[in-house]
């Protein structure tokens, strides 16, 4: 029996295996979460505002980890509620709190990340506008 400790360091199979596990993640719960394709629009409009305004480098490096972690929350918030449908079928208490803190964790972050572009872009809009 081969032992786990034979296998290669890096198996370019599996590595590409893993990346086409996780694209069809990605592409489920585009196709199925309204929210997730909704933060990805908002997460592509956002990069090409902060082209349009010329935001500086670093500003726009924390503006991709700020969309980019709203995004990675709707996955797990995704992963959460199938995991929650597969064990419990019936309304339970706990299955709603484990929903409900799930999303809570994605409206959290949304709302962080929305006053992380506010404190970026309002000050260009307004000196843009003259206001
Ligand atoms: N098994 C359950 N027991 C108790 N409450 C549940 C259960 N399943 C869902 N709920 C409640 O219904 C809400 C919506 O659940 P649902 O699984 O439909 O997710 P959703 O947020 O509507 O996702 P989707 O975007 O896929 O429609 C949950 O946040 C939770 O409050």
């Amino acid at each position: 029996m081969a032992s786990k400790n034979s296998r290669p360091f890096v198996s370019w199979k599996r590595l590409r295996k893993s990346f086409r596990y996780a694209a069809e993640g990605i592409r489920h719960t585009w196709k199925h979460e309204q929210n997730f394709r909704i933060h990805t629009v908002i997460a592509v409009l956002v990069m090409v505002l902060a082209q349009v305004l010329d935001v500086p480098f670093f500003e726009q490096a924390i503006l991709v980890i700020a969309v980019g972690a709203v995004l990675c929350l709707e996955l797990i918030n995704t992963a959460l509620e199938h995991m929650v449908d597969l064990v419990i079928q019936t309304f339970d208490e706990r299955a709603k709190i484990i929903k409900d803190a799930a999303a809570g964790a994605v409206l959290v972050f949304a709302l962080t990340a929305a006053v992380v572009g506010g404190m970026i872009f309002l000050p260009r809009l307004l000196e843009l506008f003259h206001l």
